[in-house]
This record gives C-alpha cells, sequence and structure tokens, in this order.
C-alpha cells in the first residue's frame, strides 16, 4: 500500500478522534427545577445501585468520583414571575458549571447525574468554558426551551434551553444571580432527539432557528441509527467538534423508564436509547454527558430498578460498553448441533 497516501489521507482529515477513556462523575441533588419530591435523591439512588463499579467494569475506563455539588442557596429563594426557585436553579448550576470545567481540565470526560433536566444549564456552561466549539444534543420527550413568558408550568426545567442559548437572551427579564453565565452558546450547535410533547411556542422557536431534531415519528420513520448521524451531520458536517449529550430519561418510553416526573408514552425502546449512544462513543467525540430527572421516589420498586437500570445501560453504553465484548463482529459460526445421532 502508499504509505504516502494513508499519511495525506489522514493529514486531510485533521485531528484525530480517540475515546477518551477517563472520566468524572459528578452527583447533583437536586429537585427545585420542578415540582415533585424524589429526583434529588437520584444520584444516591443511582450510586447505591452500582453505578460507579458498572463503569468501571467497562474495559480500562478510568472512573474517578467527584462527589456531589452543594446545593443549598445562600440568599433568600428569589422567584421571578412564572419562574420558580431561580437563585436555587442558579447557585446549585454555578457551581455545577465550575465542576464540570474542571473534570474536562482534568482531561476526563464529564458525566453528570442529576437532578432534575434545569442542571443542564450548568453542565453545558461548564462545558462550553472548555470546548468552545461544542456541539449539544437534547435527547429529551420534551424541548426545554420556555421561557418565563411561554412556560404554563412555570417550572424551570422546562426552561434550561432557552436560559443557554444566546439567541433568546432578550426574551428574558433581568435574571437576578443568573450574572455568573457565559451566554456564549448558539443555538447553531443544539439537535434534538427523542421529541413527542412540545409546547406551542416551543415549536414554533424550533421552527424559527430551524433547529435540526429528530421526533418519535422521524426515528419510527428512519430508524434511530440514521436520525442520531442525521442530527451529527447536520450540526456538524466535518465531525470535528466535542460532542455533549443532555439525556432526560424521560426520552425513553414509560414502560422501561416509569419512574420519572413527566413520563410521556411513545418513547424510544431501551435497545434505541443504548443504539445511539454506542454511535456517539464509537465517534470518539463524546466530552459530557448527562443524565437527569429518575425519581426514585415516583412508582413501586420495580419500577424505581427499572428505571435506574436503564439509565445504567444508557450511561455505559456511551462510554464504551460493549455487549458484543471482544468476540468478532457479525454472526459468528455456531456450531451444528447433530439432533440426528442417538447418545
Ligand atoms: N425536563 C423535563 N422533564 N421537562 C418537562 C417540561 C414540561 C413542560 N414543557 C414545561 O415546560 O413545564
Amino acid at each position: 500500500m502508499n504509505l504516502c497516501r494513508v499519511f495525506v489521507r489522514n493529514m486531510s482529515q485533521g485531528k484525530k478522534w480517540q475515546p477518551l477513556k477517563k472520566v468524572g462523575v459528578v452527583g447533583v441533588p437536586f429537585e427545585k427545577g420542578q415540582k415533585k419530591y424524589g429526583v434529588s435523591v437520584a444520584p444516591a439512588a443511582l450510586r447505591s445501585a452500582g453505578l460507579l463499579e458498572a463503569l468501571r467494569e467497562i474495559d480500562d475506563l478510568d472512573v474517578k468520583d467527584y462527589g456531589d455539588i452543594d446545593t443549598s442557596s445562600p440568599e433568600l429563594d428569589l422567584h421571578v414571575k412564572n419562574m420558580d426557585h431561580l437563585s436555587m436553579v442558579s447557585n446549585c448550576n454555578k457551581r455545577l458549571s465550575e465542576q464540570v470545567t474542571q473534570v474536562l481540565k482534568d482531561d476526563r470526560i464529564a458525566v453528570t447525574i442529576g437532578g432534575d433536566h434545569s442542571i443542564g444549564v450548568g453542565t453545558v456552561d461548564g462545558h462550553q468554558k472548555v470546548n468552545k466549539d461544542m456541539i449539544l444534543i437534547w435527547v429529551d420527550a420534551h424541548a426545554d426551551i420556555n421561557t418565563n413568558k411561554t412556560s404554563d408550568s412555570g417550572s424551570v426545567h422546562g426552561m434550561p434551553v432557552a436560559l443557554l442559548v444566546k439567541e433568546f437572551s432578550h426574551y428574558w427579564p433581568y435574571l437576578p444571580t443568573f450574572e455568573w453565565q457565559d451566554l456564549v452558546f448558539s443555538i447553531k450547535s443544539l439537535g434534538y432527539i427523542g421529541l413527542r410533547s412540545v409546547d406551542q411556542y416551543e415549536r414554533l422557536a424550533i421552527q424559527k432557528f430551524n433547529v435540526p431534531c429528530c421526533a418519535m415519528e422521524d426515528i419510527d420513520e428512519n430508524g434511530i441509527k440514521n436520525s442520531i448521524q442525521y442530527i451529527l451531520k447536520t450540526l456538524d458536517p466535518t465531525n470535528s467538534r466535542p460532542i455533549h449529550v443532555s439525556f432526560d430519561i424521560d426520552s425513553v418510553d414509560a414502560l422501561e423508564a416509569p419512574s420519572t416526573g413527566t413520563a410521556v408514552r411513545g418513547g424510544l425502546t431501551l435497545r434505541e436509547a443504548i443504539k445511539m449512544m454506542e454511535i456517539i462513543h464509537a465517534t470518539g467525540r463524546l466530552r459530557a454527558i448527562d443524565l437527569v430527572e429518575i425519581n426514585p421516589a415516583i412508582g413501586n420498586e420495580n419500577d424505581r430498578k427499572r428505571t435506574i437500570d436503564a439509565g445504567i445501560s444508557v450511561l455505559k453504553a456511551a462510554l464504551g460498553f460493549s455487549r458484543r465484548g471482544t468476540a468478532p463482529r457479525g454472526v459468528p459460526d455456531l456450531p451444528v448441533q447433530d439432533n440426528t445421532t442417538k447418545r
């Protein structure tokens, strides 16, 4: 083979991405972004279900636990109109952003376990400070792009995307305590997977900014592989940008992940979620992943266990676990059993 040609090809492809073999786990026991009790116990529940051990079983993966974020708030709890617990959300996200930045500077993939989805503000802010060119894949039944003027619930877990993107800055009133946030992330770097419960104004926002989006009907139509590849290619045609996945467990069908606060039926199968994560892992560009909205206080013991198992399986797939193990790809030649011979 002409080595020179190989060399030139590699050069022209630019930086060669390899999956990072080191991760840092950050827990965020925070639930003030929504109204139900229980999401804040998810980090403890995931840890006691063996999350860290499960990740450590992945070949060569170096797993460091950075512990939990302090979610307390020094000042009086502020509520801006139709926006609950503003200062608590803000303080928690400020600390989380700093921690995620630190994990990435330690050259580890930031694995954040929530907590409700309002914590996506801190994880993306922290990631963006290190990888300015990151793309964000929001995997969710909901678009979470309401402002306090369009939200029906007043819950901030339905607003993190609108808080993050710079194109929305003038849709917000002054938000006291949020001064720490670097408003630099562009909606042009955002894509959605799994949508099936999108509010009226959210739909308009997605259309106005032409956000690439694979709702459940698109996934039915095209399959999960084509869907995630479409999002990745649209956001980053040259395959050269770091990836942040913000994974809401309610993207998965309520039959497979029932313990969550705003479940919507007709979601991703667990296999689809795992397949999507395997594809993202294979890019070598995953640098941060959030797992949010597991609520162990919802449902019975079986629901709780199933939901936590689903969450752990998704993270494992994103970080390189393969059911294939080291076996060769494809269907192996199984020994043919001879049923005709009498023993
Ligand atoms: N991350 C979530 N579970 N979000 C649910 C949001 C539900 C609804 N769209 C709202 O704004 O209140």
